[in-house]
């Protein structure tokens, strides 16, 4: 398929429908936020993660992205509450990013991009297995955290870039353990929520997402650090990862909800 051509060869997004038809759907995501168009819903419950540090595994380059992966063979590290009903298991966690400060995200919140996004996906396990949620329009949700360039930088995200450096080329992999991922949340719960799907191809419609208002901040050699990661494997020439966000898709008439006035 697709996927084992190099990445040169590679489709942009504009072309994902070509072979995945389900990126021309009419949930797609990313999306535009615009606030005049966000409707407040007092009913949104507030969400709750309880994540087990013991669950972290693994940090990987898969040449798309950094991702670290959790143990997700039962109720272990679980997302509840907000526009959720049950619990959904954190499968990974992953971000995209810019070849410079002024973008990288792949939400866009009235006009602004952030430099980075960061992914942390959890699939709902009365589905059976991943695979079984991926068919399911409450399959998966995930949380996302805006990171910005600022001077006090979250000692948090430390953790996961002082691993860049053993997983530089595509494939490497390290072991990254002992790691609560809810130490990278934002003090402000305060989120958006709309159905959505994945913004790689298949882009399956499966998503409920949960999109943190309050950014958090990383320092400009933290965002030079994601950017030394490349695509390649390392006998081959070193080609930066960066620019690793889908474009806004269309809205098509959703409602995106906010927990907050
Ligand atoms: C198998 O797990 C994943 C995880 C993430 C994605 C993409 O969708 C979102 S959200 N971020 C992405 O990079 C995915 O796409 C098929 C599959
Ligand atoms: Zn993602």
């Amino acid at each position: 398929g697709v996927g084992d051509l190099p990445l040169r060869f590679h489709p942009g997004p504009e072309r994902w429908h070509e072979n995945y038809p389900m990126a021309k759907g009419d949930k797609q995501s990313p999306i535009e936020i615009n606030s005049k168009d966000v409707r407040h819903d007092s009913s949104l419950a507030p969400w709750h993660a309880s994540y087990d540090p013991g669950a972290a595994k693994t940090i990987l380059n898969n040449g798309r992205t950094c991702r670290v992966v959790f143990d997700d063979s039962f109720d272990r590290s679980v997302l509840r509450g907000g526009p959720l009903t049950g619990a959904y298991r954190l499968r990974q966690l992953h971000l995209h990013w810019g070849s410079s400060d002024d973008h990288g995200s792949e939400h866009v919140i009235d006009g602004v991009k952030y430099a980075a996004e960061l992914h942390m996906v959890h699939w709902n396990p009365k589905h059976g297995n991943f695979a079984g949620a991926l068919k399911q329009p409450d399959g998966v949700a995930v949380v996302g955290i805006f990171l910005k360039v600022g001077k006090t930088p979250k000692p948090e995200m430390k953790r996961i870039l002082e691993e860049i450096d053993n997983i530089k080329t595509k494939g490497k992999e390290a072991p990254f353990q002992h790691f609560d991922p809810s130490i990278l949340f934002p003090k402000s719960r305060d989120y958006w929520t709309y159905h959505g799907s994945f913004t790689t191809p298949p882009c399956e419609e499966c998503i409920t997402w949960i999109l943190l208002r309050e950014p958090i901040e990383v320092s400009p050699d933290q965002m030079a650090k994601l950017r030394s990661l490349s695509k390649n494997g390392e006998n081959e020439a070193m080609n930066p990862l960066v620019d690793n966000w889908r474009p806004p898709q269309p809205v098509k008439g959703r409602v995106v909800r906010a927990s907050f006035k």
